[in-house]
């Protein structure tokens, strides 16, 4: 979670094809410093050499979704999906109408920085009789990892949809029309609405922070950094060459475990202040964590167990990835604790050297963990941006 790719940090940096906009007409600089944007004239274009809602900041409301093809769709009932649902996802976030299946739930609202994002599980390749085309990645699925307590029917599925908005109605709206433009062709899997912080809720951009109150975010790999792309973005198979990986995880906190827990033992459980998100190493926020720094007493500043000590990719051989997770809840529980946690969303250009890995050694040697039960996962190959006229998988479907 994080403000580290925020619309207004993004323009300032003037990062190629990371335009973002006001609907009317996209903005230079110039224009986003004579003034805040009103929130909901805020466009992110569909179209780009990435999909859209993989670097761009983290908007205030998620809606995760995954869909199963119908009985018979096929490679063309699909090419017919994709066209369609590209179609209506660039509409959308430039803040047109839906066209077909419009259902006016948004009439009055701007797109509020809709972005669309589409990814392909390993299921699609066999439901679409495209076994060929099956990135390598996906052959085998992930791992059962220790304690992972996954529910399935929340899991998985064969195309997989996140919708980013700031605003709960427009993303909602454009999640209805999809799976009603799906009809026939693919049925709603699963569904899960998410948020992070409003645009504006803060004096100036700052770090997230999720459900347990820890400043989320801080050490992302960000656009720009040395070897950023190759981190994030995959080299192939030709059809995917420029899209990326993406693993989601349903995971729920402990909430009343973990607010029994005072500061001080919090804040090593992590290895950050909870204040001001700085490694206990030292420093501000932005400090790098000193993983060999100790205390007077000669103990590790940052101790053994702590969530960022074991998640670092200096304790992964480099393992990285792209994190852009949202909060959840959904209610209560039937013992009566909160239904909430992190929907847990990680890009990467190979998950068995990003997720993988990390994941691994977090769930045998994070002290977070005992905090934390991972309820629902997915993996899916997020196809790189389609052109002007085009749609996303065209050269998977078409090639
Ligand atoms: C497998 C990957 C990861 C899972 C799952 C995960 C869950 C998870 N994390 C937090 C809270 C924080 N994570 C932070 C850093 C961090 N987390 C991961 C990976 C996973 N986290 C990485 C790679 C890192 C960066 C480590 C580093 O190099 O410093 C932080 C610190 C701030 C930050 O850098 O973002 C927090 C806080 C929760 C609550 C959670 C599951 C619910
Ligand atoms: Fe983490």
């Amino acid at each position: 979670m994080g403000e580290g790719f925020s619309r207004r940090t993004l323009l300032g940096s003037g990062a190629a094809g990371l335009a973002v906009g006001v609907a009317g007409g996209v903005l230079g600089s110039e224009a986003v410093a004579a003034g805040p944007e009103p929130l909901g004239r805020v466009t992110v274009p569909f179209h780009g050499a990435q999909q859209a809602g993989i670097l761009q900041g983290q908007q205030a409301r998620v809606q995760l979704a995954a869909f199963d093809l119908a009985a018979g769709t096929g490679r063309d009932g699909l090419r017919q999906l994709m066209k369609r649902w590209s179609g209506t996802a660039a509409r959308l976030a430039r803040g047109e109408s839906a066209g077909e299946h419009e259902n006016q739930i948004a009439l009055d609202a701007g797109p509020c920085a809709l972005t669309v994002t589409f990814g392909f599980g390993a299921s699609l390749f066999a439901e679409a009789g495209i076994t060929g085309q099956l990135p390598p990645a996906l052959a085998a699925p992930l791992p059962d990892f220790p304690g992972d307590a996954l529910d399935r029917a929340r899991s998985d599925g064969d195309l997989w949809v996140q919708i980013g908005a700031d605003d709960a109605l427009v993303a909602f709206h454009a999640l209805r029309v999809l799976q009603q433009q799906a009809a026939g062709l693919a049925a709603l899997r699963w569904q899960m609405a998410g948020f992070s912080r409003t645009p504006g809720a803060t004096d100036r951009p700052m770090t997230g922070r999720n459900l347990m109150g820890q400043v989320d975010g801080t050490n992302n790999p960000r656009p720009g950094q040395d070897g950023f792309a190759a981190k994030v973005f995959a080299d192939g198979p030709g059809w995917l060459a420029g899209g990326s990986y993406v693993v989601f995880r349903r995971i729920r906190m402990l909430l009343d475990n973990w607010e029994n827990l005072p500061t001080d033992r919090q804040e090593r459980v992590i290895g950050r202040r909870k204040s001001d998100g700085a490694p206990l190493s030292g420093g501000g926020e932005t400090t790098p964590a000193d993983l060999a720094g100790q205390n007077a007493d000669g103990t590790l500043a940052i101790p053994a167990d702590a969530h960022i000590r074991v998640a670092a990719p200096a304790s992964n051989g480099g393992a990285t990835m792209l994190r852009r997770g949202f909060s959840y809840q959904d209610g209560l529980l039937p013992d009566g604790s909160l239904d909430a946690g992190l929907l847990f969303i990680a890009f990467q250009a190979d998950p068995a050297r990003g997720f993988v890995p990390v994941q691994r050694k977090l769930a045998r040697a994070d002290s977070l963990s005992r905090f934390l039960r991972h309820e629902a996962s997915g993996l899916y190959a997020v196809p790189p941006g389609a052109p002007e006229g085009g749609y996303v998988g065209q050269a998977l479907l078409e090639g």
